[in-house]
């Protein structure tokens, strides 16, 4: 599914009516019978009992949404009322005042709101469950809030309701999801034709709930393509690692895991069991060799190991014979420090195939510094920093980073030539060719320790097995099984996830029951609708 800017959204609306011949009251029309078919079948159907339905009515086009979605309601035989919050000014829009209009004569109870008191003791008195549909601000918000809203935002917050935002929580901003002081917080969100970046960023994910995309009749051809998309299980796809059953474990590859100092060789060894768990044919562990007695005595008898060098200029270990893997590893808790720097840079230089950068590894990088470096290596680059990690890499601060997450990620990938995954609730994918997907499931259950460590070796896993052949055809010459291998790692790994909350719960869940789930997750990813 295709996710949009407010520019966007605009274009589309804009060569659906100029071209196509569409009209805005069409738009309007089916978001009011879908949105109508939604809030029935979806959310009525549930509860025991359904009360009055609140609707809250802005200015906009937004509002007339709602209020079509409402007149269609009580066409169905249900109750709503309508706030019409500034009921004596002339901003409104044609369109809403159309929709007011229908609404008053389809039996909607209009209440001309003159003060907030009115809608505060609405909410006081009224003890049922009740619905509110939020129908204030869309997608033409501008920051700052006034304190009518910001008084009306608070009162609908905190009352029990279940509250379904049409497009976009009122207070939230489109394209960035920022809030001002307050903004509704929503139970779903009914996106109108497309979803907006604004549903997943920040504030706008924590404030949208559910987010579902209402088909409003926007020509395919329109909505299709772009340059961002959810990862969902048709952009996964089913095509990438097929097996076959004559293989031998070469066949399957070979990663390396590089990490792990002491105290931390858990990272390195959570690493390597995911790149076991995805598939691959061998793992090699290679830690410093301070900690090898520590990593040997905690990794699984299906992993091999090996050394780091102490110094990059040392050509006894790993560093001799890069040539016998198919994929790299670096990162999970290898320390940060000059050696460990000098460590990452040779490998980037020396190895003849993909390299997923992680963790540590990401810390002792610097765009300004090496930029050129990933920019001009042949060979696939993949980091994967938790918001933290991506901005210390640029140089911008946390904050700066969680506004404009997508516009950074696009950048750093530019600059780099790199594949990035901006890991968090909400994690971005970006890739060199310009696509960013989007991987929407919340899960605090992956707020572990751990759990990036495991992303990142299901990444090299799934990366080692590499379907053409090296030196015929350079690894992953064929960009789309690159991006295709990416996918379905971070797929599997949230997939992995969701079964592990399912089965342990969100608190018991370790990072370990993510690796071990991975086989529920490969069996449900070749079953449509994961997501
Ligand atoms: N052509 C259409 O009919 C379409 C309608 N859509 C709907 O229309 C919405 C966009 O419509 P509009 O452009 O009219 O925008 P809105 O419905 O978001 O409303 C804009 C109005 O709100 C006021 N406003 C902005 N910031 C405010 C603030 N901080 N405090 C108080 N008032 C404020 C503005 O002065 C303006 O009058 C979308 O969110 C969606 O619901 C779109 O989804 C797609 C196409
Ligand atoms: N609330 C959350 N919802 C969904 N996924 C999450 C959440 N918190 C973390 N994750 C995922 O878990 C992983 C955490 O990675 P990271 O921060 O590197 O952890 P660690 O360093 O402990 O391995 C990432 O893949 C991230 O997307
Ligand atoms: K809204």
């Amino acid at each position: 599914m295709r996710v949009v800017d407010i520019n966007e959204m605009k274009e589309i609306e804009k060569v659906a009516i100029e071209e196509y011949g569409f009209t805005e009251s069409l738009i309007i029309e089916n978001v009011g019978t879908r949105g109508a078919d939604f809030i029935e079948d979806s959310i009525l159907e549930e509860l025991d009992y359904v009360g009055e339905i609140v609707l809250l009515v802005g200015r906009g086009n937004n509002a007339a949404d709602g209020l079509a979605i409402s007149r269609n309601l009580v066409n169905r035989g249900h109750r709503v009322r309508a706030f019409i919050l500034f009921p004596d000014d002339d901003q409104s829009s044609e369109e809403q005042q159309k929709q007011v209009h229908l609404a008053k004569s389809y039996g909607v109870r209009i209440n001309e709101v003159k003060n907030i008191n009115q809608v505060q003791s609405y909410f006081e008195e009224t003890q049922d469950s009740y619905v509110v549909i939020d129908a204030v601000l869309g997608t033409g918000f501008k920051l700052p809030l006034s304190q009518y809203l910001f008084e009306l935002f608070n009162c609908v917050n905190n009352s029990k309701s279940i509250t379904i935002a049409v497009d976009i929580p009122s207070g939230i901003t489109a394209n960035i999801g920022a809030k001002s002081s307050v903004a509704i917080s929503a139970d779903f969100t009914l996106a109108i034709g497309l979803p907006k970046t604004g549903h997943y960023i920040d504030e706008g994910a924590r404030h949208s709930g559910q987010v579902l995309t209402l088909d409003v009749g926007f020509p395919k051809a329109l909505i299709s393509g772009g340059d961002k998309a959810l990862l969902t299980s048709d952009v996964i796809g089913h095509t990438f690692g097929a097996r076959n059953k004559f293989a031998h474990k070469n066949t399957f590859g070979h990663t390396l895991v590089v990490g792990g100092s002491p105290g931390l060789t858990g990272a390195c060894i959570m690493a390597s069991n995911g790149a076991l768990k995805v598939g691959t044919g061998l793992v090699t562990a290679a830690t410093w060799k301070e900690s090898y007695y520590e990593l040997t005595g905690r990794s699984l008898p299906e992993v091999m190991t090996g050394l780091i060098p102490s110094s990059a200029k040392d050509k006894e270990s790993i560093i001799n014979e890069l040539d016998r893997y198919d994929a790299v590893v670096i990162g999970p808790g290898l320390g940060v420090n000059e050696t460990s720097r000098d460590i990452v840079i040779e490998l980037l230089s020396q190895f003849a195939g993909p390299v997923v950068v992680d963790a540590d590894a990401i810390k002792v990088l610097d765009l300004s510094k090496d930029s050129e470096l990933l920019h001009t290596r042949k060979y696939p680059t993949i980091f994967t920093p938790h918001m933290g990690e991506f901005a210390k890499f640029t140089g911008a601060s946390v904050d700066e980073v969680l506004q404009r997450p997508i516009d950074y990620l696009k950048e750093v990938v530019d600059r780099t030539n790199s594949c990035f995954i901006m890991k968090g609730p909400c994690s971005f994918l970006g890739f060199p060719n310009g696509n960013v997907f989007i991987n929407y499931y919340p899960n605090d259950g992956m707020a572990t320790g751990g759990s990036g460590d495991v992303l990142a070796g299901i990444l090299g896993g799934l990366l080692a097995q590499n379907p053409l052949d090296r030196n015929q055809s350079g690894i992953f010459m064929d960009k789309t099984m690159l991006y295709q291998a990416i996918c379905l790692g971070v797929g599997a790994h949230t997939v992995a996830g969701k079964i592990a909350a399912k089965k342990y719960g969100v608190r018991a869940m370790t990072a370990t029951s993510i690796i071990e789930h991975l086989s529920d997750a490969f069996q449900e990813l070749n079953e449509d609708d994961i997501y």
